[in-house]
């Protein structure tokens, strides 16, 4: 499985106030990881532990299988971009990665090139910072990670405050560098929209805890169409549906309507067996459930019937 990082029950108290609860989290080998949550949800603070900005409470970390002092070797394989860099807004994107490769004894000149390259910022490079785009400065951030030529990527809403072009430019850097350079990237943000279908997992945060770890997969299907029943006899409905699908998964919302998650496309068989065993069918239609409702109910607790009413 390669893990790179590792948490176990790895806790954050700041005073009395316990910000990030008990987190098993593991960072496989490979993976675009998207960390979601709201502002305050416990983001920064999880990530500035696993870069050691600051110390947990209780509970370990592993990075690349390693454990205390025997992490110093394997830090440099990872770069993190917690807080925007501090470029100097007179230098050109050259000079200021230049500084760093100093600061940070990066011997190889050439990686200056490589990594304006890779982010698509070699015809900007003589531009000055103050001159860039957001998107743009927020790529030379990357730039400024991938000096080290990490294995692993930690980016905290690098997204943060772009625009459409800006996020878009992100995202495909993003793919580029896990699928061309197999660069593995935890990356956050509030907004699962900014991140959708570019990560191959996605880990929801709310309030310090991990409420929901799924895979692009499964997402992509939550977001699938679903059947909306509304019945005279939502139990008899269930007791049909449970009998005939065993693995059938629904919810009873108000009103009498059941919301089947699975089976979608056996709508229509569902409508006749719901008939032919004596429900009322007062209305049946196949909805649509978007993403970003399944995260708002997920982070914000907002249910299917309020968002429904939007
Ligand atoms: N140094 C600190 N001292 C006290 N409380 C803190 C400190 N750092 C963070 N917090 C609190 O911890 C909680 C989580 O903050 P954190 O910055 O990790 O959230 P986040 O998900 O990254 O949010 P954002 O997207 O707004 O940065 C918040 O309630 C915040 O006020």
């Amino acid at each position: 499985m390669n893990p790179i990082i590792e948490t176990h029950q790895l806790t954050k108290k700041f005073k009395e106030h316990l910000v990030i609860k008990p987190t098993n989290f593991t960072l496989k080998k490979g993976e675009i990881c998207a960390l979601i949550g709201k502002n305050g949800a416990g983001k920064s603070t999880f990530f500035k532990m696993l870069s050691g900005q600051i110390s947990p409470s209780s509970g370990d970390i592993s990075l690349f299988e390693k454990t205390g002092n025997e992490q110093e070797k394997v830090k440099k394989r990872m770069s993190f971009m917690i807080e925007t860099p501090a470029f100097s807004p007179d230098f050109t994107a050259h000079q200021n990665l230049e500084y760093y490769r100093i600061q940070r004894g990066v011997i190889e000149k050439e990686r200056i090139p490589q990594v304006l390259q890779l982010v698509g910022l070699e015809k900007e490079k003589k531009k000055k910072f103050k001159d860039y785009s957001m998107g743009m400065k927020q790529r030379l951030g990357i730039a400024l990670c991938l000096l080290s030529s990490p294995d692993c990527l930690i980016l905290d809403e690098p997204i943060n405050g772009l625009d459409a072009k800006g996020i878009n430019e992100i995202r495909r850097l993003l793919v580029k560098l896990n699928e061309e350079k197999q660069i593995t990237i935890l990356i956050s943000s509030h907004i699962l929209m900014e991140l959708q279908l570019i990560a191959s997992r996605y880990v929801f945060i709310k309030d310090g805890e991990i409420v929901e770890d799924i895979s692009k997969e499964e997402l992509e299907e939550k977001s699938q169409k679903q059947i909306l029943v509304k019945v005279q006899e939502p139990s008899i409905a269930a007791q049909v549906l449970e009998t005939v699908y065993p693995t059938i998964q629904y919810k009873v919302l108000t009103e009498n309507t059941l919301m089947i998650q699975s089976h979608v496309n056996q709508g229509g068989h569902i409508n006749t067996l719901l008939i032919e065993n004596g429900v009322h069918v007062l209305e049946f239609r196949i909805d649509t459930f978007s993403l970003e409702d399944y995260f708002l109910e997920l982070v914000e607790g907002e249910s299917y019937d309020e968002l429904s009413k939007k």
